[in-house]
């Protein structure tokens, strides 16, 4: 039983459109931010595999901070990523308790919408991995921002007035937000996958608000929702599911269908995995561990050069006169099957 709260149906949205293999015009690409030199980099060599095994058409970009060894570049270089080295971002002077102390590297995320040799982007966080293919994702309407909604159960939401009364956006019903707190919560969505398109407007825009934005517990998160507060999109949780959704809303889950899985439950990154936090000796859990780790060791999941040979680009035969218009970001074919 999915919250009342309407998600867009990214099948039909991209209905009758698969994208043109990237052309100067429409170039799109999935894209992660990696930081330090410790194993964050095993969760990126993981998303670089899984994307491959699930045949997606698009490149990863890999946005690293100058802290990010050589060693480590050379080792997603190889694995056929795109390194993009970017200068960090720190939020304005604060005296902010971050939910997660290392969280105020994450504004530096902001940098990705600087991409602008691309037309849109799937941003994933290195503990995310894909088990099927969303490329349909990037054929979804222009001029709106389309991620997952969060969940506010954790202890990490201890600090808000919705944890306080037991409410949460996944059983609206549940806990009615009282009157005298005034309205409830805007749709909030958790920034470890959206869909964006990269704009220098956007950009310096995200900069400029951020210089005068006091930080505040989940860091880039809640600064990227209040941001795209209008034109947020909520989508279906089979693209990011946050684990903790397996024990605080079960009847929201259907594992069999979830595409996207974000192992960001404290104890639940596969690379340092060891069951013991709460909620990590479930079996779902080890399963989705025990995946995560067969894409990961599988070799024949490696990238290998010859697979690399560029898609025969599109051409569209047209008179004259358009040949000098920008490629179409789309042509017209009917939309994939529903996964
Ligand atoms: O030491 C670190 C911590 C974080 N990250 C990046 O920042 C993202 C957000 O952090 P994390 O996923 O740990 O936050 P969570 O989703 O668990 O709250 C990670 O996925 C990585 O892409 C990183 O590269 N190195
Ligand atoms: O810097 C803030 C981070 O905030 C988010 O993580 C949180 C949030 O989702 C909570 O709702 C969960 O309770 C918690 O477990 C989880 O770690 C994003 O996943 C991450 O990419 C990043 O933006
Ligand atoms: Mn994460």
């Amino acid at each position: 039983m999915a919250p009342e709260v309407p998600v867009v149906d990214v099948i039909s949205a991209g209905a009758g459109k698969v994208s043109t293999l990237n052309t100067g015009y429409s170039k799109r690409a999935y894209v992660t931010f990696l930081a330090g030199n410790g194993d964050y980099v095993k969760g990126v060599v993981g998303l670089a595999k899984g994307l491959r095994k699930v045949k997606s058409a698009y490149p990863l970009v890999v946005a690293i901070l100058p802290d990010v060894p050589e060693e480590h570049r050379e080792i997603l270089r190889s694995q056929g990523c795109i390194v993009q080295e970017i200068e960090p971002i720190y939020p304005p002077e604060n005296q902010i308790q971050f939910a997660m102390a290392y969280y105020v590297i994450n504004y530096s995320k902001l940098r990705i919408w600087n991409f602008e040799e691309y037309s849109k982007m799937v941003y994933l966080d290195a503990d995310i991995q894909v088990y099927d293919n969303i490329d349909h994702l990037f054929d979804t309407p222009d001029g709106y921002f389309y991620a997952v909604m969060d969940c506010f159960c954790e202890k990490t939401w201890s600090h808000t007035p919705q944890y306080s009364i037991g409410y949460c956006q996944q059983c609206p019903d549940k806990v009615t937000w009282p009157a005298e707190m005034g309205q409830p919560p805007a749709l909030y969505f958790n920034a470890g996958m959206f869909v964006f398109e990269p704009s220098r407007l956007t950009y310096e825009s995200l900069l400029d608000t951020l210089k005068i934005t006091p930080p505040t517990p989940f860091a880039e998160q809640d600064f990227l929702n209040m941001f795209f507060q209008s034109t947020y999109k909520p989508i279906p949780l089979a693209y990011n599911l946050v684990l903790a959704m397996l024990w605080r809303h079960p009847e929201n889950v259907e594992l069999e269908n979830v595409k996207v899985v974000h192992y960001c439950a404290a104890g639940s990154k596969p690379w340092r995995y060891t069951g013991k936090e709460a909620n990590m000796d479930r079996e779902d859990i080890k399963m989705l561990v025990e995946k995560w780790w067969d894409v990961y060791n599988d070799a024949s999941l490696d990238f290998k050069a010859e697979d690399s040979a560029a898609p025969e680009e599109e051409t569209f035969s047209r008179p004259s006169i358009m040949s000098s218009m920008p490629e179409p970001a789309i042509a017209y074919v009917p939309a994939p099957s529903a996964a």
